[in-house]
């Protein structure tokens, strides 16, 4: 099971993560509280281990943006987090090599067929709009044509049942390694150790 830890904005949370090793970290460059910047992600990257692949979280940000940013090598994977079409992710695929992960929004099952044939490289499933901590019913996944991403609301107590439920490719989890709003480097250390089965 691959892990990724989402929403990284402090100095210390790449410390943090390269004790750690997820497979995939998040830089948040939509608003939100962890929003960061391109100048902050460009200086953290080259401290972030060599075994880590950093994704940049986008809404509806232009295609330029995110090409530039995968491009330079500051990040390796676009996760589009709005209202992007499949034009725009076209787009997006003439400019990059590097895979593009689309996030659907769940609600029912239906929102999952519709997504699933996109021209992206992996689905993200998620509850909303992303980093809310809250969980959908992770029963209605079911079987989906892409590798994919469960989000939203996964924490130590319940992401193991999760797993069990939904069969992802990776699961990802912000708000459930926080403390106070802020990474907390036991619950990273913590869920990692058991994702590995360590
Ligand atoms: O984390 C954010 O602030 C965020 C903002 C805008 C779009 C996506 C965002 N995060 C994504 O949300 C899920 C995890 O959320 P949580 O564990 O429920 O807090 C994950 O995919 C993040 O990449």
């Amino acid at each position: 099971m691959k892990i990724k830890l989402c929403g990284l904005f402090q100095n210390c949370d790449i410390d943090f993560v390269n004790e750690a090793k997820p497979d995939f970290i998040g830089f948040v460059f939509a608003k939100s509280r962890r929003q960061v910047s391109a100048e902050w992600a460009k200086a953290m990257r080259p401290k972030l281990s060599s075994v880590i692949t950093p994704v940049g979280v986008f809404v509806n940000e232009s295609v330029t943006t995110i090409a530039k940013l995968l491009n330079e090598g500051v990040i390796e994977m676009a996760q589009l987090h709005g209202n992007e079409s499949e034009i725009y992710i076209r787009e997006l695929k003439t400019r990059t090599k590097k895979p593009i992960i689309r996030a659907v929004q769940v609600i029912s099952r239906a929102d999952i067929e519709e997504k699933q044939d996109t021209v992206a490289d992996f689905l993200l499933l998620d509850h909303g709009a992303g980093g809310t901590g809250e969980s959908f019913d992770w029963s209605i996944v079911g079987q989906v044509k892409k590798p994919f991403f469960l989000a939203g609301g996964l924490k130590a107590d319940n992401i193991e049942q999760a797993i069990r439920a939904a069969k992802p490719f990776a699961v990802d989890l912000s708000s459930g390694v926080e403390t106070d709003g802020k990474k907390d480097r036991g619950k990273i250390l913590e869920i990692v150790r058991r994702m590995r089965n360590e």
